[in-house]
């Protein structure tokens, strides 16, 4: 469904980003993992549009398109012939395209109410969402809609709460209804699993493992048994170019992986059991 070739994006003399290219079939899990200023949220925000690439393209296939789906189904050149070039494209409009992405630092609006910040984030991307200032019943479905995305990460009993009297865990897991809210087909989550409580972690876990496989995950995390639980396939980044691509399993024994990024990581933290072991950051 997605298609990076040849991104690259400098600052300065600094080149972030540097002629990276991934492909992404619908409902993959995939994650991107590096070091300290490898160039992970620079890439989630070239896929955003929040920054351009220097060079190179993206492509995203729309929904229901023969070229969408596992690469091993079709050729890659009937796949980019079909797909939309967004590397121009605003990132209201990729939003609208069914790309949201969640932030290090949860976005909610703290002086709205939980479930108005739900409401609030159906509203923007949906026909339905923008009626509803004027239709009563497509306001009323959009409240329910809301309160069953706070009911799936389970924040249903503080729907009427202020959003600022939330704690981060839960502004998190607000966060992520939000970005739900709009039915995405590609969800960029940007270390989601920061500054959680083991607890919490586990329960982030649970909740992006239920996400239906036709939404796409492309997640950048720190914590290896996250990366591991979560996601299929990984890209390692180091000093913005891609070191590995390929399954997590594969990709995660790699020597020149674990040298440059996961030798702090013990062994029981990269089993994909789950998220009983504790929290683990690699070298920076
Ligand atoms: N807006 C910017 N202006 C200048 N330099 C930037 C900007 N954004 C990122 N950089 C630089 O680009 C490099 C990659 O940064 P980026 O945040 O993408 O790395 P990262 O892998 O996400 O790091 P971390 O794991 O610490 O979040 C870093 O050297 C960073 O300082």
């Amino acid at each position: 469904m997605l298609t990076l070739s040849h991104l690259t994006r400098r600052y300065g003399s600094l080149t972030a980003v540097d002629d990276v290219s991934l492909r992404l079939p619908a409902g993959a899990r995939h994650a991107v993992i590096g070091p300290n200023g490898a160039g992970k949220t620079t890439l989630l925000n070239l896929v955003a549009g929040t920054a351009r690439p220097d060079s190179g393209r993206i492509l995203l296939t729309p929904p229901g398109c023969p070229g969408e789906g596992n690469p091993a189904e079709g050729s890659g050149t009937a796949k980019a012939a079909q797909a939309a070039d967004i590397t121009r494209t605003t990132a209201a409009r990729r939003s609208r395209l069914g790309i949201a992405r969640s932030y290090q630092q949860p976005s909610v609006i703290a002086g709205l109410s939980v479930l108005d910040n739900v409401v609030l984030a159906a509203w923007r991307h949906h026909r339905e969402g923008r009626a509803a200032w004027r239709r009563p019943s497509a306001g009323r479905r959009l409240r329910e809609t809301a309160l069953a995305g706070l009911e799936t990460v389970g924040l249903a009993g503080l729907a009427d709460r202020q959003a600022g009297e939330l704690s981060h865990g839960q502004r998190r897991m607000l966060d992520l209804a939000a970005a739900l809210a709009g039915k995405p087909r590609l969800l960029l989550l940007d270390e989601p699993a920061a500054g959680l409580t083991d607890r919490d972690i586990g329960r982030l876990v649970t909740l992006l493992r239920d996400i239906p496989t036709d939404v796409a995950l492309l997640l950048v995390e720190h914590h290896i048994e996250v990366v591991t639980a979560l996601a299929d396939t990984v890209t390692v980044l180091a000093a913005g170019r891609v070191l590995v691509s390929g399954g997590t399993r594969d990709a995660l024994a790699r020597p020149e992986v674990r040298e440059i990024y996961l030798d702090a990581v013990p062994a029981s933290a990269e089993t994909p059991a789950g998220c009983s072991a504790p929290p683990t950051g690699p070298r920076g």
